[in-house]
């Protein structure tokens, strides 16, 4: 998908929500359980009552690679899926040596055709330029973490003009790739990297998870974060999937994720 495409998606819908299929089967409620492959099953319903709000769906890997060749099979199955005018993130966090990158790229690009990858950038630019050589696919490179110890090394100052270590990965990636194939993950818990971020990437989009269960502000990471093509796409996993364990879990995650898409189109009114 282009950011062209990307941008009509988040017009038309008045949103720029990315909805987290980070499903747990120890958290799906119990009815599910008797189906052939109840992670499929629960998205299915998921997607079926969110995709009217969502501009993006983000299954996290780890959900499904926890349950081996089954687990890969739930996220195809849930890939396919997707109605085809919604942006997709195989949230994976590879990269390797660049010829290995190339596999997980071909895995995630070719074998699965997810739109984009998330990718961490602690080996360089080798192991993330394999990602972008595949037209219309996207590498969504991790900066600031949402999680605590993020600020372990992601905030260490690194030069004299007190840079960053997040800053930097920004600033040497960039020329790697553009705003055509590059976004970056700032977690919506710190909307203050915003500012900086924004000075060193004003065209890129940004994934902002963080927002629901970690606590995160929305509009707070809007004021900083927001350019004129919006360039947000916020996530919310927990926070929408399991607002309900009844039967009526779908029902109550279609409710969730229009209250955040309320609360999305008065921000985007004011662009
Ligand atoms: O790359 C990510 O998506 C990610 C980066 C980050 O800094 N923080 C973060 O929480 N995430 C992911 O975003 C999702 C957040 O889930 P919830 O906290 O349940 O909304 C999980 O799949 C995380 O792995």
């Amino acid at each position: 998908m282009t950011r062209q495409q990307l941008f009509e998606q988040i017009k038309e819908k008045e949103s720029f929500l990315c909805v987290g299929l980070d499903t747990d089967i120890k958290k799906i409620p119990k009815h599910l359980l008797d189906a052939e492959d109840p992670i499929f099953e629960f998205n299915k319903k998921i997607i079926d009552a969110t995709k009217e709000y969502a501009v993006a769906y983000k299954p996290n890997t780890a959900f499904y690679e926890a349950h081996g060749a089954k687990g890969w099979e739930s996220l195809q199955k849930t890939l396919e899926y997707i109605p085809k005018d919604i942006f997709t993130i195989a949230d994976a966090k590879r990269a390797d040596i660049g010829n290995t990158s190339s596999m997980y790229a071909r895995a995630f690009f070719e074998n699965m055709d997810f739109d984009s990858v998330t990718v961490a950038p602690y080996m360089g630019s080798d192991s993330v330029k394999p990602f972008l050589e595949f037209d219309r696919k996207w590498v969504i490179l991790l900066a600031a973490t949402s999680n605590p110890g993020g600020l372990d090394f992601q905030d260490v100052i690194v030069s004299s003009d007190g840079e960053k270590l997040y800053e930097r990965v920004i600033r040497k990636s960039a020329e790697w790739g553009n705003a055509n194939n590059i976004m970056y993950v700032v977690g919506a818990t710190r909307p203050e990297a915003l500012i900086g971020i924004r000075r060193l990437v004003p065209e890129h989009f940004l994934l902002i998870p963080g927002v629901g269960a970690q606590g995160g502000d929305l509009k707070a990471v809007c004021k900083y974060g927001m350019n004129k093509h919006c360039g947000l796409l916020v996530n919310s996993s927990r926070g929408i999937i399991y607002s309900d364990s009844t039967e009526k879990f779908a029902e109550a995650a279609g409710k969730e994720a229009h209250k955040i898409q309320v609360e999305m189109a008065e921000i985007l009114q004011r662009l």
